[in-house]
């Protein structure tokens, strides 16, 4: 089937026109003209081994990850992604609200502190395809910050008797921790040792978890398990482990507005606060700040920051966020969920102690559309939104937005 690519939707993926109705076309771009295999798949036609046929002029000419789903030039990135946090907005929560321009990562390429990789059986690190086993070898990733481009260097030399890797690397320190995943942690040790010497600044083992990565076991074979990074001014740990923000540039410019958004106030609560590193914005202009996060790793490494940094008025709840009804009353509440948004306790909790003012930070614009659709059916109005680019060459972008009631 040969198709035109009209627009990208919000997951990224084009969409054409074809007699048997709306085709969507991964990797295909504004504009060109491609060629694929069509097949049905919960109920739409999506190509498959697509072909493009006729490039579009502001396609990005140099190599990328196969991770990087939006191979355009940086500048024609940018209103696409304002337009999927608009057409979420409108079609999903039915508002228009006025948006702010979207703010674009400090980089646009070497940007990433964090990625995942699978080892490949006759060494260095590869792609593996979503639902798949096949493996991608890679040469090069361009969106690594320059430590971790180092990391990569370093393991596309040595094969490693295990099965993915994770990477966090720091800005600030210009230094690399690297999580082996799988394989037997007595027979890595060495190999651990080697590559600290190497130049990594440490290496932990994980426990392969069917639950996710760093869902097990996990034990620290060499070197230094934690990193410090500057999100902002705020300079706070990061680990293989649990979450950090992958882009700590753009991360830092958005804890600084929202922290401008939030202002002063008696009680705030964070909600899947990570380590706390908005928490830590937070405790400048309220008296008590509460911080409540399921990871163990995270939650004790926003223990040190908060020791380390003296903000006596952060408390951590290690927990689920659908126990945020035990801690009482608050003027503003932020939250910044995984990608399945808020759940529905949460909404509830929220709708029952109706804070003042709701800081919503969104890595997905449709189930954040849906969740400030519910919040603006009781009574919040949505003040301020703005896109942010974390993640240059991908169709994810990050949403910061003020509800108040
Ligand atoms: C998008 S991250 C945000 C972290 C933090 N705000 C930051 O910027 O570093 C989401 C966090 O929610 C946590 N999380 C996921 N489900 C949770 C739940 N049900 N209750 C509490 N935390 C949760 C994850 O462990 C993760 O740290």
């Amino acid at each position: 089937m040969e198709v035109l690519v009209e627009k990208l939707v919000p997951t990224g993926l084009g969409l054409a026109r074809s007699p048997e109705g709306a085709v969507f076309v991964p990797g295909g771009l504004p504009g060109e003209r491609v060629r694929g295999r069509p097949v049905r798949r919960k109920g739409a036609w999506f190509l498959e081994e697509v072909e493009v046929l006729s490039p579009s002029p502001l396609r990005y000419p140099h190599p990328l990850p196969p991770s990087a789903d939006l191979p355009l030039v940086y500048e024609a990135q940018l209103p696409l992604k304002e337009g999927f946090v608009r057409e979420s907005l409108e079609r999903i929560a039915r508002l228009e609200a006025p948006l702010e321009p979207i703010r674009p990562s400090p980089r646009a390429l070497a940007y990433r502190a964090a990625a995942q990789y699978a080892l490949h059986p006759l060494g260095g690190l590869a792609y593996r395809r979503p639902e798949s086993h096949e493996l991608q070898r890679l040469d090069q990733d361009p969106l690594l910050i320059e430590p971790l481009q180092e990391a990569f260097r370093l393991l596309s030399t040595w094969p490693l008797a295990a099965e993915e890797v994770a990477l966090r690397g720091s800005l600030h320190e210009g230094k690399a921790l690297l999580g082996l995943i799988g394989g037997d942690p007595k027979a890595l040790k060495r190999a651990a040792r080697a590559l600290v010497r190497e130049g990594l600044e440490g290496v932990v083992w994980a426990e392969p978890h069917p639950r996710g990565r760093f869902r097990g076991r996990v034990i620290p074979l060499a070197g230094r398990t934690e990193l410090l990074e500057d999100f902002g001014g705020v300079l706070a740990s990061v680990s293989v482990q649990s979450f950090a923000q992958v882009n700590p540039l753009a991360a830092g410019a958005l804890f600084q507005e929202a922290q401008a958004l939030a202002g002063e106030g008696e009680r705030a609560l964070e909600l899947y606060a990570g380590s706390g590193v908005l928490s830590l914005f937070l405790s400048r202009g309220f008296r008590e700040v509460v911080a409540v996060e399921i990871s163990k790793d995270a939650v004790s490494r926003g223990q040190r920051d908060k020791a380390r940094l003296g903000a006596e008025n952060l408390r951590f709840h290690r927990g689920d966020a659908r126990e945020a009804a035990r801690f009482g009353a608050f003027d503003l509440v932020a939250v910044d969920p995984p990608r399945a948004g808020l759940s529905r306790e949460v909404l509830e909790y929220l709708v029952s102690i109706r804070p003042g003012r709701i800081l919503y930070i969104a890595c997905d614009p449709a189930t954040w559309a849906r969740d400030v659709g519910r919040l603006s059916q009781e009574g919040y109005r949505l003040l301020f939104v703005r896109p942010y680019d974390f993640f240059p060459f991908t169709h994810h972008v990050e949403v910061l937005s003020l509800l108040e009631r």
